[in-house]
């Protein structure tokens, strides 16, 4: 570091400080002016301050914006004008922590300190990790968003409700792309203000630990808080609330680590202002009654119970000089904050940002291919995106994926439903992030459940502290609530929400499938089955519901205790148990069943039922609905990536299916779905920028994987400047094996369209994709030539605008080139003199017959050259026949 930006975070750093004490500020404006480091404007704003503090607060307007060089220059001044403030602030200079630590008595202890909370801290146990295992801290860390501001009402109800594409606009817009970084919790604000304590509020698995366990190792390694903390102690509330007796701050410190009273002491009293002590889980600390006492705890070795020690120090009784940074979920923010004495700042880990999450997946996977694999799955289920702004819902999702890859199974095979994804989250929360639960777990769900669902019908996501109060027994003890304080008129309004939208949807899902077999009917025919889409806020409940009915999904339910297995009645009699009704699942899977035979579904109920059937994941039961679907029709509608992995999911369980109409596909798609395509006995695809490959492939798939006796597929292609093949109507029989494929095209040259009929066993010998690029290059003498050496060809058909000279050798060269063709069919809008004699001295193979449809002019001289309706009276419609007989032709 140059002499400048020393000096300058010397003036940082005891800024707080230096504003309550300099005495001389205007001989030190004065000083600065002349030198020309301060503007006359400022200088009068200086000068006209009313206090000291005042004229310093102004002062730090100019510094803050000269930037080192003039803080330098400042702190020349002060070391002038203050020299005994200067000493006392205990250096003349800006030592490096370094530096600092070797000259001070203690820097071997604390030195010894850093160097154990390195090895401790540099590794992080996974939930699922096996006795000695663990992953670097640092390759695992991923900056999350942190926030610094209180957000009101509406921008909460937004971020709660949005998803998407829509919920990371909102997130960008609430930081302006900005987060607080970690080294800046404890900057001086606008006026030069570093707060005493600093809030770090976040939802339960939003990282709040990770961070502090972040915060320790970045400090103990020298890259965070250098020179500004000298020691940073991490004290955990879980683990004060289970020390016994009465202990004082230094032996509750001295229980997390390594050093003993004395090194406390002797640190803590000596600059108690260099010390940081971040308390990690405040909402988890077991507050009494006796800890709102106002006795006068001060002193650093006197006992007393280890939360009460905690509270003094909270409330700055005890090292009232120190900084504190301590963590809570939000149920517990308002609490701590009226603990806490001196100035605070509010800061909140709102989870990971778009980049955020990519950058998660990144990390975790550590390979390119597999990173990006999985992050474009994920990133195509809106709702799992949205969800992955919380850290531990991206741990849980990598994890599960990362399981599938190293079994060989693509990112979207197994089990990876949203509701597997949801059911997961909350029995880690409850496994790992709930150890002091007031209410028994079932009883904890329906409540919860209880509560959602009241949310759902009356569509809010901000719920009143009154029905939250009537439905939970003990709101603050509740992982999966948040609560808020908004500012109304002169008071102040509590409300709660679940983390996002789709959690109440969650629990409002597993309420109603829980409950007994009538209600559990009742109330999900009321909310969607019966009367439709006119609670199209719904859908997702119904659809979690059809997840919970999932084998496996119930099986981990019942696993962590969330689930009973039906059998165990009396305990349903004391509703204390959970379990999902078989009639409850009968009546969910009818529903689907009468749905798809009834008649013709609106795009939007077809892709609901497509993601119902990819939520429930039960290959007997999907294969049963789609083999009765007798039309899927999307309807034009463009299909979402996760929509199309829903319908691709159902293709592949099961065998054929009757038909899916107006699919609009992207290349990726096409590519997914060529496997299943042989399945569906008529489609009609419109394929979006296809590529010639991307045609020449679902040729091909199709007549690889034909399984049916017949079937039809017709392909539309879109954005028509890229391509020149505009529609494929393939049709391919069994008896007689054939398969025929009528390419229209776009603007060609000589041909409008052309059909070709082969048998079934020709068609993967064709380079079709080289076929493609012909067309594509508008390239009429290499097509021509393509399509001659189709040495088995049955049957072509064709149109074409004119039939020249040209154009007739080329047809007679194509009865001769292909020994098989039996018929050869061209529908001509105009028939020229020079074509037709070249026909009249011709004629075709034996067992072959060329038949031609066109207008002739009938004018003895002065002959059309095209078909023109002003003269239609000499044009006229003509059929001729060529075979190895020789040349006719008839008017029609
Ligand atoms: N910044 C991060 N980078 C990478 N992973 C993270 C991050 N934050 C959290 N995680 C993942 O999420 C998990 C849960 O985080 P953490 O335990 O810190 O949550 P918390 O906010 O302390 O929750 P609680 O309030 O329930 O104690 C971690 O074990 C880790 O897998």
């Amino acid at each position: 570091m140059d002499q400048d930006s020393e000096r300058a975070r010397f003036v940082d750093d005891h800024w707080a400080k230096l504003v309550q004490r300099v005495q001389m500020v205007m001989p030190m404006a004065d000083e600065l002016q002349s030198g020309g480091m301060l503007q006359y404007e400022p200088y009068c704003k200086i000068r006209a301050a009313d206090t000291n503090q005042e004229k310093m607060r102004e002062l730090y307007e100019v510094l803050h914006s000269g930037g080192d060089k003039v803080k330098s220059a400042f702190h020349s001044s002060l070391e002038k004008h203050e020299p005994s403030l200067f000493r006392a602030l205990g250096s003349t200079g800006h030592h490096t922590h370094s530096e600092k630590t070797h000259s001070s008595e203690i820097s071997p202890v604390i030195h010894k300190y850093m160097k154990l909370i390195c090895s401790e801290y540099q590794y992080v146990t996974e939930y699922n990790s096996l006795p000695g295992e663990h992953v670097l801290l640092s390759e695992r860390f991923t900056q999350p968003l942190i926030l610094r501001k209180h957000r009101d009402r509406k921008e909460r109800e937004e971020e709660i409700s949005s998803s998407g594409k829509r919920f990371q606009q909102v997130l960008s817009s609430r930081s302006s792309g900005d987060s607080v970084h970690l080294s800046s919790l404890f900057d001086p604000d606008d006026h030069g203000f570093s707060p005493r304590s600093v809030i770090l509020q976040g939802n339960s698995g939003n990282g709040k630990s990770f961070t502090v366990q972040k915060i320790m190792m970045d400090w103990a390694s020298g890259h965070l808080y250098k020179g500004r903390f000298d020691i940073v102690f991490h004290l955990k509330c879980k683990e004060i609330n289970r020390i016994p007796g009465e202990k004082s701050l230094v032996e509750i410190l001295s229980c997390s680590c390594s050093l003993t009273s004395d090194d406390f002491s002797q640190i803590l009293q000596q600059s108690p202002e260099k010390v940081l002590l971040v308390i990690d889980g405040f909402d988890e600390l077991k507050l009494t009654q006796d800890t709102n006492d106002t006795s006068a705890h001060t002193d650093l070795l006197q006992k007393a119970p280890p939360v009460d020690t905690l509270c003094a120090l909270l409330r700055g009784r005890i090292l009232p000089e120190s900084f504190l940074l301590v963590s809570s979920r939000s149920t517990a923010t308002d609490t701590l904050s009226n603990l806490l004495k001196g100035p605070q700042r509010f800061s909140e880990i709102v989870g990971f940002s778009e980049k955020g999450v990519e950058e998660y997946f990144q990390k975790f996977f550590q390979n390119e291919k597999l990173y990006k694999e999985a992050y474009t799955s994920v990133k195509a289920n809106e709702t799992l995106i949205t969800a992955c702004s919380i850290p531990v819902v991206c741990w849980i999702i990598c994890t599960t994926i990362q399981e599938r890859f190293k079994y060989g199974a693509g990112a979207r095979s197994g089990l990876e439903t949203t509701t597997s994804i949801y059911v997961d989250f909350v029995c880690t929360l409850l496994e790992h992030h709930c150890q002091g639960l007031s209410q028994s777990v079932p009883t904890l769900l329906r409540s919860l459940g209880q509560l959602a669902e009241r949310g759902m019908q009356e569509q809010q996501v901000l719920l009143d502290e009154k029905s939250v109060n009537e439905t939970i027994s003990d709101p603050a003890g509740n992982p999966f609530l948040c609560k808020f304080l908004f500012k109304r008129r002169i008071h102040q309004e509590t409300m709660f929400s679940f983390m996002h939208l789709s959690f109440q949807e969650f629990f409002t899902a597993l309420y109603y499938v829980l409950l007994d077999e009538e209600k559990s009917q009742r109330k999900l025919t009321r909310s969607l089955l019966m009367d439709g889409f006119s609670k199209p806020h719904f859908a997702a409940v119904v659809q979690f519901a059809f997840g919970l009915l999932n084998k496996d999904v119930r099986l981990t339910l019942e696993k962590h205790g969330l689930l009973n297995r039906p059998k165990k009645q009396a305990c349903l009699k004391l509703c204390v148990c959970l379990f999902i009704r078989p009639k409850t699942q009968a009546h969910l899977k009818e529903w689907i069943l009468e749905k798809v035979k009834g008649c013709s579904l609106s795009s939007k109920t077809v892709l609901f039922v497509l993601h119902c059937l990819y939520e429930l994941h039960e290959e007997d039961f999907v294969k049963e609905a789609m083999e009765s679907w007798e039309r899927i029709n999307p309807d034009g509608k463009f299909l979402s990536r996760t929509d199309f992995c829903a319908l691709l999911f159902c293709s592949q369980c099961c065998q054929s299916f009757e038909e899916i109409s107006e699919l609009y596909l992207t290349s990726q798609d096409l590519s997914m779905i060529l496997p299943e395509l042989h399945k569906f006995k008529k489609a009609s695809l419109i394929i979006i920028d296809p590529s010639d490959s991307d045609l020449g492939e679902l040729i091909y798939a199709l007549a690889r994987g034909q399984t049916l006796s017949s079937q039809s597929v017709r392909v539309e292609t879109c954005k028509l400047m890229y391509s020149h093949v505009f529609s494929l109507d393939l049709s391919i029989n069994k008896e007689p094996s054939s398969i025929c494929i009528k390419i229209c095209l776009l603007h060609h040259p000589d041909l409008q369209s052309f059909s070709l009929t082969f048998p079934h066993s020709e068609i993967i010998n064709i380079d079709w994709t080289r076929l493609f690029q012909i067309i594509h290059q508008r390239d009429s003498e290499a097509l021509l030539s393509f399509l001659h050496s189709f040495s088995n060809l049955k049957n072509m058909e064709m149109r074409v605008g004119r039939v020249t000279e040209l154009l007739s050798v080329w047809i007679l060269q194509m009865t001769q080139n292909c020994p098989s063709l039996t018929e050869l069919m061209v529908e001509a809008g105009f028939l020229l003199e020079d074509g037709i004699k070249i026909l009249q001295s011709s004629n075709t193979r034996p067992s072959c017959m060329m038949t031609l449809y066109g207008f002739i002019c009938n004018e003895p001289s002065e002959k059309c050259t095209d078909y023109c309706d002003h003269r239609s009276r000499c044009n006229q419609k003509v059929k001729i026949l060529l075979n190895d007989q020789g040349f006719s032709m008839k008017t029609l």
